[in-house]
């Protein structure tokens, strides 16, 4: 099972490197309700967005400058969620893209620390990072295409945000999207360089099973199997 946890649940996107407060609670509720499967992923928020602003990389621009700073800053997020998760009991490990993954005209990623570590029993905990572009510098790879790549097939994928769901021009929640097209004014935000809810819904629509779309107090539902929030599925 997948769960990517977005930058906007864990994170202040608009602080500067500053974690929400209901940070500790969210990765409590996953340490308690972790099945053996799971695969974490968790996004930049406040900790990578505003570095790969500032020097302007994002999934297609590449950039020399600034991509060990924006890595940094993520790795830094990472290690504070993987020692949270440990806190409460899990047997948490880091994976780090930027070592197993890269861009050559389309997306690599080794999967096979993930896979090891899942199985020997261990909650693999991946990011959204900066990874090398074979054309030269580096890129963002978001925590959204990660997640949707780690999947194998049928695996259930879900992704927690602050917004709760994909929500329509009144801010009510969908009950399922199945395509771009139907994502509404709101929606249409280029808030984030990796295109915040757009992206994540083309990520989605793009895994043949979809995946799900939800709040923080919704974690313990998705983790036991439920159908929770939005289904976003061709
Ligand atoms: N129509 C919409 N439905 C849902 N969320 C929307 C919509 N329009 C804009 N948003 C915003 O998009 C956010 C989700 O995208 P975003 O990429 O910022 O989240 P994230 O994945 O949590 O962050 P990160 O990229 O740091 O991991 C929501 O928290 C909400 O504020
Ligand atoms: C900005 C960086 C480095 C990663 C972005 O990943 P996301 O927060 O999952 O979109």
């Amino acid at each position: 099972m997948i769960l990517k946890i977005g930058g906007s649940v864990l994170t202040e996107k608009d602080g500067d490197e500053t974690v929400a407060g209901v940070f500790d609670d969210v990765l409590a509720t996953v340490a308690r309700e972790a099945p053996d499967d799971l695969v974490l992923v968790h996004g930049a928020g406040s900790f990578g967005h505003p570095h790969a602003e500032r020097h302007g990389i994002d999934e297609r621009t590449a950039s020399v400058e600034g991509a060990y700073e924006t890595h940094a800053a993520v790795a830094r997020l990472n290690r504070q969620v993987v020692e949270t998760l440990n806190s409460h009991g899990v047997d948490a490990v880091p994976v780090h893209p930027s070592s197993c993954g890269w861009r050559d005209g389309g997306t690599r990623f080794q999967t096979g620390a993930v896979e090891s570590l899942r199985d020997a029993g261990f909650l693999p905990v991946v990011h959204g990072d900066v990874v090398a572009d074979a054309h030269g510098g580096a890129s963002v790879l978001s925590g959204d295409e990660l997640a949707v790549r780690l999947a194998e097939e049928d695996e259930r994928i879900g992704m927690c945000t602050s917004a709760g769901g994909v929500l329509n021009e009144e801010g009510n929640r969908l009950g399922r999207v199945s395509s771009v097209e139907e994502l509404t004014e709101l929606g249409d935000g280029t808030d984030d360089v990796t295109r915040g809810i757009r992206g994540k819904v083309e990520r989605l629509l793009s895994a043949p099973s979809g995946g799900y779309v939800f709040g923080a107090d919704e974690i313990d539902a998705y983790l036991g199997g439920n159908d929770v929030g939005t289904l976003v599925r061709r």
